[in-house]
């Protein structure tokens, strides 16, 4: 494994994590999930959204057989969980929850390691993979190393947290709100890194998250979920801000979400007019949307020259380009619903303020 930007293993269609028909009964007589069918496909990032109580966790859970069913399966990587030892299983799926459950008397080193030493890692092969981690994770091993999480920040202990569930490189990782413990500053900055690191290892991701912009910057799909894990839509994040279903998504989704879509779509050449502009550009091709509305607003509406590789200005936008790159990726989404990143830029998280190369 390296940290350097290697290529990026984009979604395939093969499932990894298959729910069929599963039922959660709690003991109480609670149905926390009626009936679930639901694929996680092969290095993708799957965010589960929906409102408090829905079964968000409860469906997570049942992957890492944390929750045993009450009926129907789950499958990962085609066996179904329930015929798999649960130590075993877990020690292949990462899971990481929101106030991490780090061993407090043991240093951020013996945390990353406890998987490792499970399966017997000698310690200089556990160091260095300790090391290594730390370092993708952005915490420096020489100072954090042999730290205690009491010694930590929220934001640093959470980077732990993803750091130990990432030991082994496990093919699937589930994650429980697990930025939540984080200031909106320092979580935006943790799921930046997030998704590089996702991309890079082509990690397979279940997300769980109540919050629906975190869900459209790190989903390549999201599903949205209502009371007793009943699947709603399930679609990419253009898709979902585009064309939510009437009624418990589009009343989710929010009346923020025309504002949310402007945070994932990117200047294309295609949005620009012809421009003979010599000055440097106030925008780069792959600038986000809303930046460019930004640069409109400031120009007061008078179209900005926008820049391409090499600093060549390749056009201009103006504010009629800016409304056709809203409906392109409006369309778009309508053309191949359920694909990753339909008309959206794909080369950062969306709406992490990257401009795209
Ligand atoms: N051990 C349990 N016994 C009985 N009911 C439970 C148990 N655990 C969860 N529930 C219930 O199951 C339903 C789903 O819970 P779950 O924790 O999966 O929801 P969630 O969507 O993750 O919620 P939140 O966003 O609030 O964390 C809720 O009604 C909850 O009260």
């Amino acid at each position: 494994m390296t940290t350097d930007a290697g290529p990026r293993r984009e979604p395939t269609g093969d499932p990894v994590i298959r729910f069929e028909a599963a039922r959660k009964e709690y003991p109480d007589g609670t149905v926390a999930v009626e009936g679930l069918d639901l694929d996680v496909r092969e290095h993708e990032l799957l965010a589960l959204v929906g409102p408090s109580g829905c079964g968000k966790s409860t469906i997570l859970r049942m992957a890492n057989r944390l929750v045993e069913l009450t009926s129907g399966r789950v499958l990962v990587e085609g066996t179904d969980v329930a015929q798999v030892d649960p130590v075993r299983l877990r020690r292949r799926i990462g899971y990481v929850i929101q106030d991490v459950g780090l061993f407090p008397h043991r240093t951020v080193a013996q945390n990353i390691g406890t998987v490792p030493a499970l399966l017997g890692w000698d310690a200089r092969r556990t160091r260095s993979r300790t090391a290594e981690l730390l370092e993708l994770v952005g915490l420096e091993p020489g100072t954090y190393a042999r730290r205690y999480p009491h010694q930590l920040s929220g934001g640093e202990r959470q980077r732990v947290g993803v750091a130990r569930a990432l030991a082994v490189d496990p093919p699937v990782l589930l994650m429980d709100e697990p930025f939540g413990a984080v200031d909106p500053e320092g979580r935006r900055r943790l799921q930046q890194e997030f998704w590089r690191i996702q991309r890079e290892l082509g990690t397979t991701v279940m997300l769980v998250t109540h919050d629906i912009d975190e869900a459209v910057r790190l989903g390549d799909r999201i599903a949205v979920l209502s009371r007793g894990g009943h699947l709603e839509q399930l679609s990419d994040a253009v898709e979902l801000l585009a064309r939510p279903a009437p009624g418990m998504v589009t009343d989710f989704v929010g009346s923020g979400r025309a504002v949310r879509l402007l945070g994932i779509g990117r200047v294309t050449p295609a949005d620009l007019a012809p421009s003979d502009e010599q000055r440097p550009g106030a925008l780069h091709v792959g600038a986000r949307l809303d930046d460019a509305l930004a640069a409109l607003a400031s120009s007061g509406g008078e179209a900005v020259p926008v820049t391409g590789d090499g600093g060549v200005v390749v056009g201009r936008l103006t504010s009629q380009g800016l409304l056709a790159a809203l409906a392109r990726m409006v369309e778009e989404s309508g053309d191949d619903a359920g694909d990753r990143g339909a008309g959206a830029e794909v080369d950062g998280p969306r709406g992490n303020g990257q401009v795209a190369r």
